[in-house]
């Protein structure tokens, strides 16, 4: 691989817990075991994206586009991999990133803000902001009255307006009108001739062609392949043709296999396979394994809670149940270590509230209980 890249994602996975119930998922927040399916959305992609040029990702519906997209812009964190960003992205896909609920001129304080951008500088970018989007009147209702075209626009709008190094477009050139795909491509053409770096997600490979210096194949959670923009679409054309040749029942049959493999994915045995690989390309490196397992799980970010936290979350846990059953008990903590047992027996020493002595009528049976030794 080039030492010269702007992105590098090498060995990036991605699992999913297909959750059914609420439950399942609190559990697996505390790494208790479930049955839960996993699906595996990407098993193991590796490609470096260089400084300036436009990398186009093609593949069939649920391979992984979005998915590794959203990786890089740092919207979702992998399971596990190296990912590398040198600059600042900015994603522009259908709706992503807009909040519903606040207006488009809102929405382009937000997204400006988060991007770094300070008060005055987004004043000065609004009025270009709402012109390039041309969503009019609308820029001061919430953004949940827009349609699907409206919202691709002002996030296109956003996005490119925030200057940023690395511009991320997943499918948002879908949704426009003739007008407005023209629009972004001269502003896409645009960023190309500033020398910034684009990846550019679509369906359409014409658009693919039109504006890709190189494309990376992702197929079923896999690279399939990365090269220049003719050879690789010819390669996916010639594949989609042998597909939509099949009949119905066969491609039902060729996805769930595909799909089953991402089910079945393995990451102890991957992380071996790629251990061994770089171990026979390096026969002399004795460090091989240890620079895998920091490649793999050195930068990622777990949705599970760390299995410290799990123990140190337990230990809180029974260290309040118990030292409420000692005080409930009576007893004092060293008679309960000496007699675990008495903690579930109170003590003969347990004086209730004289109040609440005569409600639960205890009081009387004392008395009684006395005059019955004296005699
Ligand atoms: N939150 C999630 N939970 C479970 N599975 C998910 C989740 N997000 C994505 N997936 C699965 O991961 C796989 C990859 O999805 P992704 O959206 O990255 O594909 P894509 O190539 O962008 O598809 P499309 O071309 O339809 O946009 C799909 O099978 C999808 O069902």
């Amino acid at each position: 691989m080039a030492e010269d890249y702007k992105i590098r994602v090498q060995n990036v996975t991605k699992e999913y817990d297909l959750f059914k119930t609420q439950t399942d998922k609190l559990k697996s927040f505390f790494s208790i075991k479930t049955d839960v399916p996993h699906f595996w959305s990407l098993m193991g992609v590796s490609f470096d994206v260089r400084p300036g040029e436009t990398l186009g990702l093609i593949g069939v519906n649920g391979s992984g586009k979005s998915t590794i997209s959203n990786i890089m812009s740092g919207i979702i964190p992998q399971t596990t991999g190296y990912v590398d960003v040198r600059g600042d992205t900015s994603i522009v896909a259908i709706s992503a990133g807009l909040k519903w609920n606040l207006t488009g001129r809102e929405n382009i304080r937000l997204k400006s803000l988060m991007q770094g951008l300070t008060n005055p500088e987004i004043d000065d970018l609004m009025d270009d902001i709402i012109g390039f989007a041309d969503i009019g009147d609308f820029v001061d209702q919430p953004v949940k009255s827009y349609s699907s075209g409206m919202r691709s626009r002002l996030g296109f709008s956003i996005a490119v307006h925030i200057n940023p190094d690395i511009l991320i477009i997943d499918e948002a050139l879908s949704v426009g009108d003739d007008t407005f795909y023209q629009k972004c491509v001269d502003k896409i053409e645009n960023f190309k001739k500033q020398g910034k770096t684009i990846i550019f997600v679509s369906h359409s490979l014409r658009q693919i062609e039109l504006l890709c210096d190189r494309v990376a194949w992702i197929n079923y959670g896999e690279l399939k392949t990365i090269g220049k923009t003719k050879d690789v679409t010819k390669k996916y054309r010639e594949f989609t043709k042998w597909f939509k040749s099949l009949s119905k029942k066969q491609k039902a049959d060729f996805e769930t296999e595909k799909k089953q493999v991402q089910k079945d994915f393995d990451i102890n045995e991957y992380q071996k396979r790629v251990t061994e690989e770089e171990q026979a390309q390096n026969p002399d490196d004795k460090k091989v394994a240890s620079k895998i397992k920091k490649r793999f799980y050195s930068s990622v970010i777990s949705e599970k809670m760390p299995k410290l936290s799990v123990a140190f979350t337990w230990l809180v846990v029974f260290a309040t149940m118990f030292f409420c059953l000692v005080n409930i008990s009576g007893h004092s903590i060293t008679h309960i270590v000496k007699h675990p047992a008495s903690i579930v027996k109170p003590s003969k020493t347990l004086k209730l509230p004289s109040k609440l002595e005569q409600a639960s009528g205890l009081n009387k049976k004392t008395h009684k209980a006395q005059k019955t030794s004296v005699k």
